[in-house]
């Protein structure tokens, strides 16, 4: 049993299903001040697509992830191809009613973004930049779905657009990183005829591109600062992360092994995901703690 439990644990990537919920908090946490129904529910409802998500692309990979990950649930025969998909359509299901609570804009996005999840696992992600185009909208959602449900059952959606810098950052932030991704994964990608920009344009102009996403993030981060809420705390560590991703992309466009370095910088920004999340978490929270504001 507990095997099992553990097998279901790494299905649905629950270390990333934190990072989604804590998204969506922080989405909320821009525009509203409480942990209200709306904002339990949103969450709720993104960590199940999420998780569902993860499980319909365990579900689709499975054979590549019999050459490339064979530790993992479904290519180890700890959890059928079947009991994978059934509970993808499940999670679907209720990530997409949940909403229901808050209202029908919310829930017509939570669906969109289930069907969205679904095709990516299916078809986009083996046409290359498009998958990373659906990744980053999906991440950058997670913020923009905590804000929605909060206006939506505030009658205040007008209020929504404030917080878009925030959500172009994290989208241009998250398409950067998929793009390193797509250098680390160059050989394999090439081989399956996977367009993604390194395959395209080749492993250092993809970089190049994957710098200048990253460098964009700047003013990115300007904008947010004055169109939100968001004070010191969230410059200084969005500024961080993405310093530490661009010193981390400018290494693989100097080194002689591009692909290799890649990998470090996966990890890098990463790393700088986490500190844009913990950026507006703590900044809200504190000031909210302080000032109520
Ligand atoms: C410049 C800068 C630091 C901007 C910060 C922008 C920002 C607010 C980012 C927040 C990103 C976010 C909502 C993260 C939570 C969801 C999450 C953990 C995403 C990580 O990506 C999941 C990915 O599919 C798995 O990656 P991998 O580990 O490579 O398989
Ligand atoms: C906003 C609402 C209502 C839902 C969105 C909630 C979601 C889906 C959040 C997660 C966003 C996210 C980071 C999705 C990643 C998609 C995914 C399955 C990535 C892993 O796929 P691969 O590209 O095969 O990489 P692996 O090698 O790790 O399997
Ligand atoms: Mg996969």
């Amino acid at each position: 049993m507990i095997e099992k439990v553990k097998a279901y644990g790494e299905l649905f990537r629950v270390h990333n299903l934190l990072g989604t919920a804590l998204g969506v908090l922080a989405g909320a946490l821009l525009v509203g001040t409480e942990l209200n129904l709306q904002v339990i529910v949103a969450i709720a409802s993104a960590v199940s697509i999420a998780a569902a998500g993860y499980a319909i692309n365990d579900y689709f990979d499975v054979e590549i992830d019999r050459i490339n990950k064979p530790e993992r649930p479904l290519p180890s025969g700890r959890i059928s191809p079947q009991a994978a998909y059934n509970s993808a359509l499940l999670l679907f299901v209720i990530g997409s009613l949940l909403p229901l609570v808050v209202g029908p804009i919310t829930t017509a996005f939570a669906i969109a973004n289930a069907v969205l999840m679904y095709h990516y696992s299916k078809t986009l992600k083996r046409k290359g930049f498009i998958g990373n185009l659906t990744v980053a909208f999906s991440t950058s959602a997670t913020i923009f779905y905590g804000a929605l449900a909060v206006l939506e059952k505030l009658g205040k959606l007008d209020e929504i657009f404030y917080i878009i810098p925030v959500v172009v950052l994290t989208f241009t932030l998250t398409l950067a990183r998929e793009v390193v991704k797509g250098i680390e994964d160059y050989y394999g990608d090439k081989e399956n005829s996977v367009k993604t920009l390194a395959v395209l344009m080749g492993p250092k102009k993809a970089a190049l591109a994957a710098l200048l996403l990253t460098v964009s993030c700047i003013p990115l981060i300007a904008l947010s600062y004055m169109w939100t809420r968001l004070g010191t705390i969230f410059l200084a560590l969005t500024s961080t992360g993405a310093l530490l991703s661009i010193f981390s992309i400018v290494k693989v466009l100097r080194s002689n092994d591009p692909i290799s370095e890649a990998a470090k910088a996966r990890r890098i920004t990463k790393i700088a995901m986490f500190l844009g999340i913990m950026a507006i978490l703590l900044d809200r929270l504190l000031s909210l703690a302080f000032f109520r504001y």
